[in-house]
């Protein structure tokens, strides 16, 4: 999962800003996989902000993976409009409006030519109390780069290709470090799940494992009970994308030894309570599975290792992975000729095969295809 940075064309001779910290450093970018954001829907997207004078950028994650030449998977956008103003310039451009869940925190979906589009008004958190935040409109970009968790996410990118960094995310992403913008501390105690993001991160960006800025693990040691009041299930998904990086034996070392342990794994009888507790080692199977990596079993042993528990290890260890026996050429000769139909059931049958504990055979499951 090594990502390299491209050769960005910086627009000229203003790398000196970078110095300062919560200095705003500019460049330009230019990118394939930034080319490739720009659909019919983002487009007519940009020109209905454009034409009401309101800021709209990439915000966040997106900035991080394309600087790393990385296409993202969702990309989150960011915008001086009130969620109010937002509706309104939908409505009168008759753009329909979807899952209004977000709006408190000020986040709009948009639908535009079948593609969604989640934007989100520049904000400051102004109570926050680990877990949920209350939030404070803003048109201020910095003030919503600095709520964020590291400096490789607090980064904004316009339409024009214009980076806009207050916190040397670019360098740091350059130079693969993970650090939290200002005090980790701070950050952490805004949310602990930042604790396991910070990990997840690392094992993303960091070329060699060991190096740790030492006020972060001693904001991460003091503050690991936090996680005691964060969801299994919130905790088991960060976790599973800690074992798809890299460094995962580092990592899970460095759980153990900063004491984040005993809040994200033993003693929890939730982390994984999506599935029947009779079965202990599901999760775990569902994850080798689902994570179509090679060496993905031999990362959770990692982690079992240090969870104290020696009969699961050993159970997971005898278990040899099955395959699911269903191809999308089995399907098409079912007779359905629609890609996006075959991928949709083949992800359903595979759901069922995985809740039959693995069990269900072929035939089997193309049986339901039929009946559906
Ligand atoms: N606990 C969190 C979660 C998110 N964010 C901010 O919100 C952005 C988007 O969050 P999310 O999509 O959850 O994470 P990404 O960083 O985009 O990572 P991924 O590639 O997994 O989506 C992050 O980049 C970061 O700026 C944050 O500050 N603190
Ligand atoms: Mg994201």
């Amino acid at each position: 999962m090594l990502r390299c940075l491209h050769p960005w064309r910086l627009s000229g001779g203003r790398a000196g800003l970078r110095l300062l910290q919560r200095h705003l450093f500019t460049m330009k970018v230019q990118s394939p996989e930034f080319q490739s954001l720009f659909t019919e829907g983002l487009r007519s997207l940009t020109e209905l902000f454009a034409k009401e004078n309101h800021e709209l950028r990439i915000a966040g994650g997106a900035v991080r993976d394309l600087l790393s030449g990385v296409k993202p998977q969702d990309v989150d956008f960011a915008t001086t409009a009130t969620p109010e103003q937002m509706k309104g310039l939908f409505q009168a451009a008759g753009v329909r409006m979807i899952n209004n869940k977000g709006e408190k925190h000020g986040t709009v979906t948009a639908r535009l030519q079948n593609e969604n589009f989640e934007i989100t008004t520049l904000r400051i958190d102004v109570v926050t109390d680990g877990r949920h935040a209350e939030v404070e409109f803003t048109t201020d970009w910095q003030q919503d780069a600095e709520r964020r968790d590291l400096t490789v996410n607090s980064m904004f990118l316009g339409f024009d290709g214009t980076l806009y960094d207050y916190f040397n995310g670019y360098e740091d992403l350059k130079n693969k470090k993970v650090r939290f913008v200002g005090h980790a501390k701070k950050r952490i105690q805004e949310d602990y799940l930042r604790i396991l993001r910070y990990f997840r991160f690392y094992g993303r960006i960091v070329d060699k494992p060991g190096d740790h800025d030492p006020e972060t693990l001693e904001a991460i040691a003091e503050n690991a009970k936090g996680l005691g009041g964060i969801s299994g299930e919130r905790i088991w998904v960060e976790l599973k994308k800690i074992l798809v990086g890299n460094h995962v034996s580092h990592l899970v070392h460095l759980i153990y030894d900063l004491d984040v342990a005993p809040y994200i794994v033993k003693y929890r009888n939730d982390l994984t309570k999506a599935t029947d507790s009779a079965e202990p080692l599901k999760p775990y199977q569902d994850f080798i599975i689902d994570s179509r990596e090679p060496d993905a079993a031999a990362r959770v042993w990692e982690l079992l290792k240090y969870q104290g528990q020696p009969d699961l290890l050993r159970d997971l260890q005898q278990w040899s992975v099955p395959s699911f026996p269903v191809s999308g050429h089995d399907i098409r000769k079912a007779g359905i000729s629609s890609g996006k139909e075959i991928g949709a059931l083949l992800q359903q049958l595979r759901d069922q095969w995985k809740k039959s504990g693995y069990q269900m055979e072929k035939d089997e499951l193309l049986s339901h295809i039929k009946k559906s």
